[in-house]
């Protein structure tokens, strides 16, 4: 439904919530049905630890890749079994707000999308208080020119993030690559239950390892960045994929939406999908299932190319 702020008027909505709204209103765990908060966080954790155990052990990869010249400038490869030629490759951003999570745990999609002939790179940034947000957009525009360098005959490179990682995703359509002398073969963004907007976080427990001004979030605020962006080049016509788990927060649904709507007036080719059923943890870690709809998703646009 639309609100009076996807209309470019009126406050918005979370400006109107008490500290402790607003507080669970960011905390996705509070929002999950099936499962406590701490044992939806354990069942991510779990899940991503054990499929990238499992990737490690089963798929050929290059692991702890640089792509720069700081420590945490790292990323890692996963190749599909009988990888001749040009690939597709999907790049993956995990989420856990800007301070925590790894590539070393969360590699969930690594099997069903090497089964289906993609190559897989995980790409590691430094979380908070190492790094600030102005650093992890930088390492993940550098990472992904990395990728065109590497592998420049690629069959694109799709984007996936998940939460803040889907943040770190759609800063990248304002990348500006000829500072970084390549031009990446972008075909296609997955934007799975992200934040778009970063001010309402500068009011949260959320922003102490952070540490973000009202300045650093509006920089890095996609929706705030685009409302304003010249239109999107014509010669970038690749999908936009906003997703939101039906049990995702109000806010983030919000957030989704707007994003989607912004975008769509910038004259991208975006899509919205609600995906039924899932909460902000099992949206991502059902990656690791063959069959699940956002797998499915993601294969029907790397495979049909639309
Ligand atoms: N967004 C995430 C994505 C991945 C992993 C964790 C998070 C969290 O937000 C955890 C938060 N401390 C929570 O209680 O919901």
């Amino acid at each position: 439904m639309a609100g009076p702020r996807e209309c470019g008027k009126g406050e918005a909505p979370w400006k109107k919530m008490s500290k402790e709204e607003l507080e669970t209103q960011y905390l996705p765990s509070r929002w999950v049905l099936r499962l406590g908060a701490e044992e939806a966080l354990r069942t991510y954790s779990q899940m991503g630890d054990d499929a990238t155990k499992t990737a490690r052990a089963t798929t050929r990869s290059l692991l702890d890749v640089p792509y720069g010249d700081g420590e945490g400038d790292k990323l890692d490869i996963y190749f599909p079994k009988d990888a001749s030629g040009a690939l597709p490759f999907f790049t993956f951003i995990h989420g856990g707000y800007w301070q925590s999570g790894s590539k070393d745990t969360l590699a969930f999609m690594v099997d069903p999308l090497t089964a289906q002939g993609v190559a897989v790179v995980i790409l590691a940034y430094d979380i908070a208080p190492k790094g600030t947000l102005d650093h992890m957009v930088d390492q993940v525009t550098r990472g992904i020119a990395s990728v065109q360098r590497r592998y420049p005959c690629n069959e694109g490179i799709y984007l996936c993030g998940h939460s803040a990682g889907a943040h770190l995703a759609a800063m990248m359509l304002l990348a500006n690559w000829t500072e970084h002398g390549v031009t990446p073969n972008l075909r296609g963004f997955f934007l799975v239950s992200g934040l778009y907007d970063l001010e309402p976080i500068v009011h949260t427990p959320l922003n102490a390892p952070l540490l973000m001004t009202p300045e650093d979030a509006q920089r890095n605020s996609p929706q705030r960045r685009l409302e304003v962006a010249p239109k999107q080049p014509v010669d970038a016509a690749y999908p936009i994929l906003v997703i939101v788990g039906q049990h995702d927060a109000p806010e983030f649904h919000r957030q989704s939406r707007e994003f989607y709507q912004t975008l769509l007036q910038g004259g991208w080719k975006a899509s919205f999908e609600e995906l039924h059923d899932v909460d902000h943890f099992e949206i991502i870690w059902k990656l690791t299932q063959k069959d699940y709809v956002l797998t499915q998703i993601i294969l029907k646009t790397i495979f049909q190319k639309y």
